[in-house]
């Protein structure tokens, strides 16, 4: 079977991926297989520059393709927060904790201000090519409460509108068809033939 090597260590976003990747016949490959032990500091202040970050560092160690994803939730009301530290918002990668400091920082705001977007920067490095990076966004909403088991992060906190659900009630598959990710992939999809073939 075809791989694609994912420069990441989060269970969520790999399972995120298998379901974009699956139906073209990759298997996704994670750091967890490929370089457990690496450990890459996000120095970036911005998506884009951590995912190039993580994604270059990667391709380098391996001398192969690699793709990154640099991604998080930005909040109008919160001015853009918790953005590129979306995974250490309130604790080291602790969604609970996350999602808990949200909702408190939310719990005033009426729901027309309640306005937000997950975004996700791809980056995709490797030997003798250019680094690209595409960007991908999904609309939505910060909901009074969470809903639903399925996804990461702040999906059980996060409300689709045109879908009228949480995040964290939709598939895999569901979730990839309207997420930042599967939008960042979908921009990615004619370069990927090329690059992973
Ligand atoms: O509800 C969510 N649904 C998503 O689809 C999603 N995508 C990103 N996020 C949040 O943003 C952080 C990324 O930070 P991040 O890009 O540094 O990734 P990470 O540190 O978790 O893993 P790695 O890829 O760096 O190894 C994550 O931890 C999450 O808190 C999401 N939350
Ligand atoms: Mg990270």
């Amino acid at each position: 079977m075809k791989q694609v090597v994912i420069a990441t260590k989060n269970k969520g976003k790999a399972k995120d991926f298998e379901a974009l990747f699956g139906p073209f016949g990759y298997e996704v490959v994670t750091m967890f297989e490929v370089a457990p032990d690496v450990e890459i500091e996000e120095t970036g202040t911005t998506f884009e520059e951590n995912a190039i970050l993580k994604a270059e560092t990667l391709a380098k160690m391996l001398g192969q393709i690699v793709i990154a994803d640099d991604s998080g939730l930005a909040i109008d009301t919160l001015n853009g927060e918790p953005g590129v530290y979306s995974a250490r918002y309130a604790g080291d990668h602790d969604d609970e904790a996350n999602m808990v400091k949200v909702l408190e920082n939310m719990k005033d705001v009426p729901e027309d201000q309640r306005t937000a977007r997950f975004c996700c920067a791809l980056a995709i490095a490797g030997p003798n090519m250019e680094t690209k990076t595409v960007f991908g966004t999904c609309e939505g909403m910060i909901a009074y409460e969470k809903k639903g088991t399925n996804g990461f992060g702040y999906d059980p906190i996060f409300y689709v509108p045109a879908l009228e659900k949480h995040m964290a009630e939709l598939s895999a598959e569901e979730k990839g068809a309207i997420s930042h990710r599967g939008n960042a992939i979908r921009k990615l999809a004619l370069q990927l033939a090329e690059f992973l073939k």
